[in-house]
Parts: structure tokens; C-alpha cells; sequence
């Protein structure tokens, strides 16, 4: 069937955009015509949007005499000469004035505003400028609307938004050339706050905006992740592609996550935690360890001695919450054959065609805070080092489902075990610190200046060879700390799976193997284990560990 042409005014393509521009400019005029009136209604929609709210607000007992005096006002004006002329004109006035448009765009930056770009600008001069440039694009006395294309101001008149463009010289592949940049333009922007600086290298253009502050009312909760995730706490949004939904105070929201994944195929199966003292590298393991006893076991190793994991012990799935040597040197033992045992059991299931035994494929998870703690006593008892027994699950644990997550202090980082160091490719670091120092515990800066000022639990991830990611570690307090609020600690308690061992009984590996050098070989443990006297892993664990012992 032949197809009917379409009308000629459709077709004909300068009819189409001379029909566009009628239509533009009528709208236009409309909108000059009818601006008052739209303003004066958008104004008496805001006007009954606030009486409605401060009805609302009223209490039900207050609304009868609010009524009254209301009406009686009403009356009052009626009854006076021109009072209803008179009110009508007030109305609109206030209609006008709460509809008027306040987004409306400044003509320009005011003159202090003015005089804070060209300060900016001449700050940038001796780092953007070259001898022999024909045409400098920065130069003293030079105009800074020429490079700054665009700006914006917040209400105290702080520099919000900056994009500015640079010549091509300027050497934007080099750290240290960058660095100086972002140094003057924090400086000149003012202290204080967190900026992040997005080099455009393809196009030499560089954008300052200034950083929110993470929410730090994020608290210990059941995440929404699949197996072999673990969040280690939430980000800025243009920083990662997902969203978890998670309780944030009363209401869910999605907040972007840290997700952290390990297990066979992760190429960062070790996390490192460092931080200042106090800035919550124990939290952050606590948050690790109520997540992976979702669907793993979990050893660990306190070797702050405080007893902040004491409410894991005696938990099902939790092997083992050691703070002494001894214990610890057996734990970690064990813990080494057990990653060797599961890599031969697996690696025979696959020379015999079949798919890894069950017992190799439950997540181990080894939490150790504060080794070099340990370490220390260690060496004043003429024991080996026990992180010299994590060299087994740091190199091998990934193909063996072992993770190894350790957290330690800054100032003692240094005191780290060489395979700690190596194969830990997972890091975080918490707490101040200068982009110098991020640089040396992630192996690169972050795109943000570090701000002094930072709550708990703040500082900045980085997985692998990725991005640097501003980081805000879930609230997830001590319960038996009596400074925990009851939100946080009934959010903990609610996470931590049930007691499977009463407290007094969830011994340690300390018991079953007194000393580390006397430590039980891998069966005698088990013996002592399935004995079920000082049991190193807790009785509903038994069964399960049982497999890996035995
Ligand atoms: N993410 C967080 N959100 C809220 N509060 C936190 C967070 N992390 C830590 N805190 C609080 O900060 C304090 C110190 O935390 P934590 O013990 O985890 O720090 P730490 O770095 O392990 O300290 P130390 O080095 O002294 O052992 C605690 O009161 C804890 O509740």
C-alpha cells in the first residue's frame, strides 16, 4: 500500500523552525505578560503550604482558640471601612514577596566576591605562567575571567565551585606539580573545609568543588551485599556506581558503599587498616567481623588486650577472640594449617575432576588488631613474632577462602611484618592525616584535602590499584562499652549471632596449646577440641571446625 505523504508544514524543515521561533517568542511574551500573576499565585501556594504546616504543627488542644482568634480577625477586617480592600492588597504584597523567585541568577559576582577571584588568579600566576608565552593566559595584572569559566559562592560568600582552564605546558601528569595547585587554590579558598580537584588533563581544565561531609550516622546494620562483599563503610556518591539501601538515622536511604570483595577470585583478599590512636581502626574490624559471621567464621586476634571484641566470644562462628601470646601463637598456628589443609584438599578435589570439598569453601576470616603489640612481647620472651605466622593465609589465603584483615596504629606501622605490608593490597587509613601520608599507606593521594577535623571513623580507602575513596566507617560501637548510646549498642547486639558457649566457657586456644613453641600439632588440637574441655573453638563450632582439624 502506497504511503500517504506527511502535511508539507511537517516536511518542510525552515517552516518547522519558523513555526519553533513563533512559538518561543510567544511563550516568551506570555511569560513577560503573566509573570506578576504567576508569581503572586506560586506566592499564595507557598502562603497556604505554611498555614497548612503550622496547622499541622498545632496541637489538636490549640487548634479550637487558633480557630477562634483567626475568624475573629476576619471579622474584624470585614466590619472596618476598606478593611477587605485593604487586606486584599496586604495579601497580594505578601503573596508577591513569598512568591518571588529566589533562585533568581545574580547578575555577576559582587565586588568582594570579584576581588577573591582575582587573588586567586594572581596566587595561580607564577605556577601557570612561562617565559615566553605570546599570549600568557595567567599573568600579574592579567583578567581572571579569562581563566576562571566558571565560579559559584556559597551564602557567606566562601568559594563553593571553581573550573578554571591552565595553558597546555602546565605539567598536570606530574603529583607534585598538582599538588601545589590544589595547596594554593585549599589555602586561598579557605581552610578548614574538603575540597576535591578534578583534572581534566585532555581538555587543561581543572574543577574545585567543595566536599559534604560523609553521614556519620550510618550504624552497624544488616547490609544488603552479595557473598564475598563486605562494606567497609560509605563514600561520595559520584564515587562509585552502586547504592546500598541502608537505615540512616529513622529513615532508609541509598547511600553509597565501600564494598570491599574477597574470596577466590578477589585480587585484594588482605585488608590493612592504619590509623591514629582513637580513630576507630577497632571499630572497623568489629564492622568487618559482624559482617563475615554472616556467612564465615571468624578468628581474632586482640592485641590491644582492652577486650573490645569480648562481645564476639562465645559466638557461633567465632572460633576464637584471643588478646594473650600464648593464644594468639596458637590461633595463628592452627590458622596456618588450616589455609595449607584447605589448599591441598582442594587442589587434590581438582586433580580428581570434582569441585572443592565444602569444608574449603566457608569463608575464614583472621582479625588481628594491633600485631605489633604482640610482636613486642613476643620478642621480650624470646618467641617468634606472631605475624610471622600469617605469612601462610596472607600468600595463600585468597585460593583458600582465608581472609586476613589487620589494623595498627600509624606511629608503630613500621613494626608491620614484611608479608603484611606485601600482601595486603586492600588498605584503609583512618583519622588526620596529609595527603603525604595517604599517599604512603595507599600508594596514592587523595583528591581531596585532608581536613584536620575529622569525626571517628573517617579517613580514605583504597582497593587495589582503584581510586582513592573518602570512606566513613559504619557506627559500630563496643555493646560492653558503657559510653555506647543504647541505638547503637541494641543495633550491634542485634547483628551478633547467638551465644553458643556460655561466656565462661568460650576458652581460648591459649588453654589447648599453653605455649606457643609447645603449641598442639593440627590433630592434637582437634582432639582437645572434640574433647570438648578447654575447647579452643566453641562448642557449635566444634562440628564444624572438626572437618578442617581432623
Ligand atoms: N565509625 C564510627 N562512628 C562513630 N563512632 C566511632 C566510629 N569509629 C570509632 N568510633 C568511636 O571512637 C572511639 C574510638 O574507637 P576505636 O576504639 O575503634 O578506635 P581505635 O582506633 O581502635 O582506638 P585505639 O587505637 O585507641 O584502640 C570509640 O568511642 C568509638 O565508639
Amino acid at each position: 500500500m502506497a504511503r500517504r505523504p506527511l502535511p508539507r508544514i511537517l516536511t518542510d524543515s525552515a517552516s518547522l523552525a519558523r513555526s519553533r521561533e513563533i512559538a518561543r517568542t510567544a511563550a516568551d511574551s506570555a511569560s513577560d505578560v503573566f509573570h506578576p500573576l504567576i508569581t503572586i499565585s506560586r506566592g499564595l501556594g507557598r502562603l497556604a503550604a505554611a498555614g497548612r504546616q503550622r496547622w499541622d504543627a498545632t496541637p489538636k488542644d490549640r487548634r479550637g482558640p487558633l480557630f477562634f482568634s483567626v475568624a475573629a480577625c476576619a471579622l474584624a477586617v470585614a466590619v472596618v471601612p476598606y478593611g477587605p480592600l485593604l487586606a486584599a492588597i496586604s495579601m497580594m504584597g505578601a503573596a508577591a514577596w513569598a512568591g518571588r523567585d529566589r533562585n533568581a541568577a545574580k547578575s555577576g559576582p559582587g565586588e568582594a566576591q570579584k576581588e577573591r577571584l582575582q587573588g586567586l588568579y594572581e596566587a595561580l600566576v607564577p605556577y601557570f605562567s612561562a617565559d615566553g608565552d605570546p599570549s600568557p593566559l595567567y599573568s600579574h595584572g592579567g583578567d581572571w575571567e579569562q581563566a576562571f569559566t566558571e565560579y559559584g559562592f556559597d551564602e557567606s560568600g566562601r568559594l563553593e565551585r571553581l573550573q578554571l582552564k591552565y595553558p597546555a605546558y602546565f605539567t598536570d601528569g606530574e603529583d607534585q606539580s598538582r599538588d601545589r595547585i590544589e595547596q594554593v587554590l585549599h589555602a586561598k579558598s579557605g581552610r578548614g573545609r574538603e575540597y576535591h580537584f578534578a583534572w581534566d588533563e585532555a581538555a587543561n581544565q581543572l574543577v574545585l568543588s567543595v566536599l559534604g561531609a560523609l553521614p556519620t550516622d550510618i550504624a552497624a546494620q544488616r547490609f544488603v551485599t552479595s557473598p564475598g562483599e563486605t562494606v567497609l563503610g560509605f563514600t561520595d556518591p559520584d564515587s562509585v556506581h552502586r547504592t546500598l539501601p541502608v537505615l540512616q538515622g529513622e529513615e532508609t536511604q541509598d547511600a553509597p558503599p565501600v564494598l570491599w570483595r574477597t574470596g577466590q577470585r578477589s585480587t585484594e583478599p588482605h585488608l590493612l587498616v592504619l590509623g591514629q590512636p582513637g580513630t576507630g581502626g577497632t571499630t572497623l574490624l568489629r564492622s568487618i567481623a559482624l559482617q563475615a559471621l554472616a556467612e564465615g567464621d571468624v578468628l581474632v586476634i586482640d592485641g590491644t588486650g582492652t577486650g573490645e571484641f569480648a562481645c564476639l566470644a562465645g559466638r557461633s562462628g567465632v572460633l576464637g577472640v584471643e588478646s594473650g601470646l600464648a593464644g594468639a601463637l596458637a590461633t595463628l598456628e592452627w590458622a596456618a594449617h588450616e589455609t595449607e589443609r584447605r589448599l591441598i584438599s582442594a587442589n587434590r578435589a581438582r586433580q580428581a575432576g570434582r569441585s572443592a570439598p565444602e569444608d574449603t569453601r566457608r569463608p575464614l576470616w583472621i582479625i588481628v588488631d594491633r600485631p605489633t603489640t604482640l610482636a613486642h612481647l613476643a620478642a621480650a620472651e624470646g618467641r617468634d613474632d606472631p605475624q610471622l605466622l600469617l605469612q601462610m593465609p596472607l600468600r595463600h589465603g585468597g585460593a583458600a577462602n582465608v581472609t586476613v584483615v589487620v589494623a595498627e596504629r600509624c606511629e608503630t606501622a613500621e613494626l608491620l611484618a614484611d608479608a603484611v605490608r606485601a600482601h595486603t593490597r586492600a588498605r584503609v587509613v583512618l583519622g588526620p592525616a596529609t595527603a603525604d601520608e595517604v599517599r604512603s599507606v595507599l600508594g596514592a593521594p587523595p583528591h581531596t584535602t585532608p581536613t584536620a577535623d575529622v569525626p571517628p571513623g573517617r579517613g580514605y580507602a583504597r582497593l587495589g590499584t582503584g581510586p582513592v575513596l573518602r570512606l566513613q566507617v559504619p557506627a559500630t560501637p563496643d555493646p560492653f562499652d558503657e559510653e555506647t548510646c543504647e541505638a547503637d549498642r541494641l543495633a550491634v547486639m542485634a547483628l551478633l549471632p547467638e551465644r553458643t558457649v556460655p561466656l565462661a566457657a568460650s576458652t581460648s586456644f591459649a588453654k589447648a596449646a599453653p605455649a606457643a613453641d609447645e603449641a598442639a600439632p593440627l590433630g592434637a588440637q582437634a582432639a582437645t577440641a572434640q574433647g570438648g574441655e578447654s575447647v579452643a573453638v566453641n562448642g557449635s563450632e566444634a562440628a564444624h571446625v572438626e572437618g578442617p582439624l581432623s
